[in-house]
């Protein structure tokens, strides 16, 4: 098999998914990202859609991309008009671009049922349409919109709608699975028969119902199509598109069919981020090959092979696609767990199977994981925690008191204030401070009285509070988990957890522990 050709539709059919929308400017971001990594096709959207949509055309014409070729979507004339006077055909051309996607119907029940028109009408329409781009210089990609759907109800028809977009001068037909209902045997059946029978190359644009899109993007290029459409994350209408972080590394690695250099691949875990990022949605840490647990290792078993051999459970090398491995520490750990984390993090623990301070550092995990306590996403608390045991560690500061008061007071505002004693070193400090909520006010005591012996303090800012409730039965009376994440311009980005039964004591919990390894990673910093 030779070269793919990869297609990207994430700004066009992945804004057709649910919560996502990019401004026009997000837009070009992504193009201009694309381009870089050597997409071959930027299908930028619909530009008689929206005016959004077009201003991103207008835009990313000031730039010269290196591979990519944006394209512009839309549909066919309407039955009884021509080309010349649609105006959605005409936005096309507005737009400025070299390459034009046109999607028509396919399925005969389609045509008479969505269309309401003539199943000859609809052939010319496809003709006229694509033979008017083509006569104003553009290179077409036909969409044939249900093409399975549409063969498989009658398939006399849906081969006479792409002969009549080849017969046009069509450059590409997309055969698209457009209500993602199909299963590989049958993309794989039906791809193979088109490209027996039309000259002019054959792509797929699969969609997720079935959460077969990466599978049937794959079975159709072994069937014979040469270009895949899709989208980054697999964002797309109802359950998405075809998922291009898993077809490319598939395609790459799996079948050895060239579509992707292997240095620009090393990007494609950031990329995925970058466009969930500029979405405002939260990765799919799940993702295969660029979700944050596509090479996390949480059992222990797993990990002590993995100690051995990463390939014992690992099918790739995670750096190939930009991603890293990492080692999950919780009631699943065996020692080589701990062995690895703290060799990962750089302890210089005596740390090893034979020590008994290791076992027992696992032992008192899983007794904190079984009381609630989860380490996966507190990397913080962990290392305190290991460094506590092996003895090593003084903490930066001691509780001696605190008083938090909440009042309800006229209007219905509600204050809370915190007072707060600490030892630092041999020095006693009482202080207090206010805030918008008991734990706001706490953290602001805190602080307030640790930034006159650590004034870095200050640029570690909270970047997350999460609590979940633990035991929902419980009611009020249940045990709470507190994730903090916290952040610093120079030391980066960690997480910090505390249970309890009571809110304010897992606050308190995590958000010491925030501070406490913040100084920590400051502390390593400055030796260094
Ligand atoms: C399979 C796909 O994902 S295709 C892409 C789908 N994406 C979108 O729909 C997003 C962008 N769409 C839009 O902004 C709007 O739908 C527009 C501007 C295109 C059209 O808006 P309107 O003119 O108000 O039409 P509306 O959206 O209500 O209906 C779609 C029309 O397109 C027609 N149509 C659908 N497919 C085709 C086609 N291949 N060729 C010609 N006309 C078509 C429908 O028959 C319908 O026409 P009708 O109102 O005369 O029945
Ligand atoms: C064209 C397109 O997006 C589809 O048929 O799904």
């Amino acid at each position: 098999m030779g070269k793919v050709i990869l297609y990207d539709t994430t700004l066009r059919d992945g804004t057709q998914g649910e919560g996502i929308s990019f401004s026009a400017e997000d837009k070009v971001k992504i193009a201009l990202k694309l381009d870089k990594m050597g997409f071959h096709y930027v299908e930028g959207g619909w530009p008689g859609s929206n005016p959004k949509d077009m201003e991103f055309f207008r835009m990313i014409r000031e730039y010269n991309l290196e591979h990519a070729k944006i394209t512009a979507f839309g549909c066919t004339c309407k039955p009884q008009t021509s080309p010349a006077e649609d105006p959605n055909i005409q936005s096309i051309l507005e737009a400025g671009v070299q390459v034009a996607t046109i999607f028509g119907k396919t399925w005969d029940f389609h045509v008479t049922h969505a269309l309401k028109t003539t199943l000859e009408e609809n052939l010319k329409m496809i003709r006229d349409t694509v033979k008017y781009l083509k006569s104003r210089g553009l290179e077409v990609i036909y969409d044939a919109e249900h093409f399975f759907d549409g063969y498989k109800s009658n398939a006399d028809y849906a081969m006479k709608t792409i002969k009549a977009a080849e017969e046009a001068g069509a450059d590409t037909i997309c055969l698209c699975d457009t209500n993602g209902g199909s299963m590989p045997h049958e993309i794989s059946e039906i791809v193979r028969r088109v490209v027996d029978a039309v000259q002019v190359p054959i792509g797929i644009h699969a969609h997720n119902d079935c959460e077969l899109a990466v599978a049937n993007s794959i079975v159709a290029v072994q069937a014979g199509a040469v270009q895949v459409q899709g989208t980054i994350n697999g964002f797309g209408e109802r359950c998405g598109n075809a998922n291009l972080c898993s077809v490319i590394p598939n395609l790459v690695f799996k079948l050895k069919i060239d579509c992707m250099d292997h240095d620009k691949l090393q990007a494609l875990t950031e990329l995925s981020r970058y466009v969930s990022e500029l979405a405002n949605v939260h990765p799919d840490n799940s993702q295969p090959y660029v979700g944050s647990s596509a090479f996390a290792h949480k059992g222990g078993v797993h990990v002590s092979a993995l100690l051995k051999n990463p390939e014992t459970y690992e099918h790739i090398e995670p750096g190939l696609v930009g991603n890293s491995r990492r080692v999950l520490v919780s009631e699943l750990s065996g020692m080589s767990n701990i062995i690895y984390k703290a060799e990962e993090l750089d302890l210089d623990l005596d740390m090893n199977r034979t020590n008994p301070e290791t076992k027992k550092i696992l032992e008192q995990i899983k007794y904190l994981e079984n009381k609630g306590f989860q380490f996966e996403g507190a990397e913080g608390s962990f290392e305190l925690l290991m460094r506590k045991a092996f003895n090593g560690y003084h903490e930066p500061f001691e509780l001696l008191a605190l008083r938090i008061i909440t009042e309800k007071r006229e209007a219905g505002v509600i204050y809370s204030e915190a007072i707060i004693k600490l030892k630092v070193g041999e020095e006693i400090v009482h202080t207090a401070a206010e805030g918008n909520g008991p734990v706001n006010a706490m953290d602001n005591a805190l602080r307030k009285a640790l930034e006159v012996f650590y004034p870095f303090i200050r640029d570690m800012k909270l970047a997350d509070y999460k609590v979940r409730v633990l035991d929902g039965n419980a009611g009020t009376r249940a045990q709470v988990r507190v994730l903090i994440e916290t952040h610093d311009k120079e030391l980066g980005s960690w997480g910090t957890v505390g249970v309890s039964e009571n809110i304010i004591e897992a606050s308190w919990q995590a958000l010491v522990d925030s501070l406490a390894y913040g100084l920590l990673k400051k502390k390593k910093e400055t030796e260094k």
